[in-house]
């Protein structure tokens, strides 16, 4: 038996609890919005297709019903217009997340919590400064998206399978994200070398990948979606599905997920995504990967970015 909370029956909560019935990933959903219509009606949409899934009981819900989850979603806030950066959304959904935390407290204290509303990092600081829940049940979905759109993007240049390309994108799920390509690699080969590793692919492949246009191309890829269709919601649902199956699973997976940083890398008191452990009881610890000098410096720079938009904020 598995129990998820969701709170946001928008875009993202909606598609969550979809893939979720799916792929089966839990007994029982339960869908909160503030716009109780709206979390109704998406939970009987989505109910009326279990016939063909595993079995589940989803419904539309409140703060009570969150009683005993093992994982809450929290999707709720204001989504990003077309131009808007995530962090122009900061202190709206702070204020929404404020009125949510204590509800959530007082009937789920021993969830973990996945926290996927924007600006994600922030929210994911706030939750752990204010929650009073312990750190490690709290986890921002933070560059997870990032590193899919990564991976799927190397993939789609090389023509090989997702699953054989390790690749991440580091620190905030926004603009400062990089990708320490010191740690890229296609079956173990390191991405610098896989080119010339290539016999009779090389001519489909050129002109030569250039890593900043697919830097460039992922910090871009929400917001190009988000112009064309008005939100993201596929692959950021396949992503927190994914984290949590990791933690049904209890098998400890590596994950860039955003939480609390404790002096990994120098860097302290913010959130941001580096290679994290996920396993049963949540964030299991960090791997401090070895960063290149300049990697390290683009991680500090985008830990900075974030604790400046922090200290102008009403957490
Ligand atoms: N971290 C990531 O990778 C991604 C994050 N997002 C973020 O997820 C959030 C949701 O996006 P969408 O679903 O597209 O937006 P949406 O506008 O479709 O849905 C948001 C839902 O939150 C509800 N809501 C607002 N205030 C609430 C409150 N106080 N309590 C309960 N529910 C409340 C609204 O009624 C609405 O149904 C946004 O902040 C968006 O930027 C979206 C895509 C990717
Ligand atoms: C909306 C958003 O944060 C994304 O698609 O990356």
């Amino acid at each position: 038996m598995s129990k998820i909370t969701i709170i946001g029956a928008g875009s993202v909560g909606a598609t969550i609890a979809y893939t979720m019935v799916v792929n089966g990933t839990a007994s029982e959903i339960v869908m909160i919005d503030i716009n109780g219509e709206k979390s109704l009606g998406e939970a009987l949409d989505i109910r009326q297709g279990t016939p063909f899934c595993a079995p589940v009981s989803i419904y539309a819900g409140s703060y009570e019903d969150a009683k005993d989850s093992d994982i809450v979603i929290l999707t709720s806030g204001v989504a990003r217009k077309p131009g808007q950066t995530r962090l122009d959304l900061a202190q709206t959904n702070v204020n929404i997340t404020k009125t949510i935390i204590p509800q959530l407290v007082k009937y789920a204290p021993d969830a973990i919590y996945i926290v996927v509303a924007n600006p994600v990092d922030i929210l994911t600081y706030q939750f752990c400064k204010t929650s009073g829940l312990p750190e490690h049940h709290i986890i921002g979905s933070g560059t997870i998206l990032d590193t899919a759109r990564l991976r799927s993007r190397l993939s789609e240049y090389y023509n090989i399978n997702q699953q054989n390309v390790h690749a991440y994108v580091f620190g905030e799920h926004g603009d400062t994200s990089f990708v320490p390509w010191s740690l890229a690699n296609i079956s173990n080969i390191p991405i610098t070398q896989y080119r010339a590793c290539l016999k009779e692919d090389k001519e489909v492949l050129s002109p030569e990948l250039v890593y900043e246009e697919v830097e460039t191309y992922i910090r871009k890829s929400g917001g190009k979606i988000i112009q064309r269709k008005g939100a993201t919601f596929y692959a950021v649902a396949a992503s927190v599905v994914h984290i949590c199956k990791c933690i049904f699973s209890a098998t400890d997976t590596t994950l860039t997920v955003s939480s609390m940083m404790h002096g990994e890398y120098g860097i302290e008191d913010v959130c941001l995504s580096t290679l994290t452990v996920v396993g049963r009881e949540g964030i299991k610890g960090k791997l401090v990967a070895p960063l290149n000098e300049q990697e390290q410096a683009l991680l500090k720079k985008s830990a900075d970015s974030l604790k400046d938009v922090i200290k102008n904020l009403d957490i």
